[in-house]
């Protein structure tokens, strides 16, 4: 039973609803699961085990599955034969089209117009849902908290927990609330925020918390910028990131395959508006962040947390592992972030691959050229994004500016499939993560939103786009 009296967040809302078994002392709440996204890098071991105890997967309906990370950006040959990077990315993906055959799983395989990355397709799709529990093996799965769900990402024995039971073992978390006071300046969108509040809690600031994102800024994102700032809430190391669900969040999913119709539709968002936090709510830990203070944010370091505005400089390391960042990052301290020279670009990843950030980075591009010795890549979020792009001619500008427009996947955000970088390389990269190595051995990653990631492609060098947004207002 839940109780009516108390004001609840929107967090305890989507706990409560969810609770099989409560928690005690003793033992975790089994919490039953609504959505269960799969791909082919942590589910091989879960359906092993599995098979192996000779066990079923209890609900194949809940489960949608896709090939993202280990999939090559390059087209097949003639005879239908991808360019897998390594027998490892192939066998990934030959194992999960097993697995799903065997179980009845709905897979968007290789040249599935559906496919693309898990956290770009879920709500594509309109299966991620307002009041849903959605986990995947994976820890981006934070992103699908856009939509008023608790997404969550979870290991691979908890896969396999999932798969057999729909339900998985949970301690509840903390609640904190980021509140982004004010409108965001011109030229600075969700990945600026993103940045910024990492920057401000630190990389570990949110950890054991389910975080929810609220204030102006955040009711003023598009739906896709709310993805963008509940996909990084996982690098302040929030266990999830959330916004309550409003006309914008039903306008995205109305219509959408897998999203109620007709009187469900409307029952839908009935309930669904019931959802958002009560006034008089108490999380256990606020914090407050001035949007109208943000500038467009870069990375510096090998944490995410190591952020700051475009147009300051390197700061001096203070601390042991500061030092160890700034040699492997050779930026130099006291230095103008401008002055740092870029040889890669990659515009992608479940961050910032979508229509929006590709239209961002295509305005910036537009009769423009990457700079002499740059490479930049652009690689669509899933198949839709792609044709989406194609439609509105958004390719023939990457192109034309001399980028590569690739297959959707992960590609270059963590490298699996063999995008990567040369040792050395300084990438600007949409993606969410510039740990050392991820993109390559020995590439450093400055992290940043699709329109700072095209104007360094186009300087050769970290740069402010905001003066790039301004002519093309002016000349609209
Ligand atoms: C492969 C997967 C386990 C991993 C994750 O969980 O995040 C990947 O998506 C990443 O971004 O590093
Ligand atoms: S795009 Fe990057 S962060 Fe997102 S799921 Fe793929 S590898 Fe992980």
């Amino acid at each position: 039973m839940t109780d009516i009296s108390r004001p609840k967040s929107l967090f305890d809302k989507l706990w409560e609803r969810h609770i099989v078994v409560p928690e005690t002392d003793e033992s975790p709440a089994v919490l039953y699961i609504d959505l269960h996204l799969v791909h082919e890098v942590t589910s091989p071991q879960a359906f092993a085990v599995l098979n192996q105890r000779g066990l079923k997967v209890r609900r194949p309906d809940r489960i949608v599955a896709t090939m993202d990370h280990s999939t090559p950006t390059l087209p097949a040959n003639e005879n239908g034969e991808y360019p897998y990077a390594n027998e490892q990315a192939k066998n990934q993906v030959e194992t999960l089209i097993k697995n799903a055959a065997d179980h009845d799983i709905e897979l968007f395989n290789m040249g599935d117009p559906r496919r693309g990355i898990v956290h770009v397709i879920g709500p594509e799709l309109g299966a991620t849902q307002p009041g849903k529990t959605i986990v995947c093996g994976d820890s981006h799965t934070s992103t699908h908290g856009a939509f008023g769900a608790l997404a969550f990402g979870i290991g691979t024995t908890e896969v396999g927990h999932v798969l057999a039971t729909q339900c998985i073992l949970q301690r509840k978390p903390k609640s904190m609330r980021i509140t982004f006071e004010g409108s965001l300046p011109s030229g600075v969108g969700a990945k600026d925020m993103a940045l910024a509040f990492i920057a401000q809690i630190g990389a570990d600031g949110g950890q054991g918390y389910a975080v929810e994102f609220a204030g102006e800024a955040v009711r003023d994102l598009s739906m896709e910028g709310r993805m963008t700032l509940c996909n990084m809430s996982i690098e302040g190391g929030a266990r999830s990131g959330m916004v309550a669900p409003d006309e914008k969040t039903f306008e995205f999913l109305k219509g959408r395959d897998f999203a109620p119709k007709g009187a469900d539709w409307d029952a839908a968002v009935e309930d669904w508006k019931s959802l958002a936090t009560d006034e008089e709510a108490s999380f256990d830990r606020e914090v407050v962040v001035d949007a109208s203070k943000i500038r467009p944010m870069i990375t510096y370091g090998v944490s995410p947390d190591a952020a700051g505005a475009v147009d300051g400089t390197t700061p001096e390391p203070k601390t042991e592992p500061q030092l160890h960042a700034s040699e492997y990052m050779k930026f130099g301290a006291g230095r103008p972030f401008s002055e740092v020279e870029v040889n890669r670009v990659f515009i992608g990843s479940c961050t910032n691959s979508r229509i929006s950030d590709l239209r961002e980075a295509a305005m910036v591009m537009r009769g423009r050229k990457v700079s002499d010795g740059v490479i930049a890549l652009v690689v669509p979020g899933s198949e839709a994004v792609k044709r989406a792009a194609e439609a509105e001619n958004l390719h023939k500008i990457f192109i034309e500016a001399g980028a590569e427009w690739r297959e959707p996947g992960c590609s270059m955000c963590l490298g699996m499939n063999g995008d990567q970088g040369q040792p050395g390389d300084l990438v600007v990269s949409t993606s969410n993560r510039n740990f050392i190595g991820r993109q390559g051995k020995g590439v450093r990653t400055v992290l940043a939103s699709p329109a700072t990631a095209a104007a360094s492609a186009i300087e050769g060098r970290i740069a402010d786009p905001r003066s790039y947004l301004s002519d093309q207002k002016e000349s609209a």
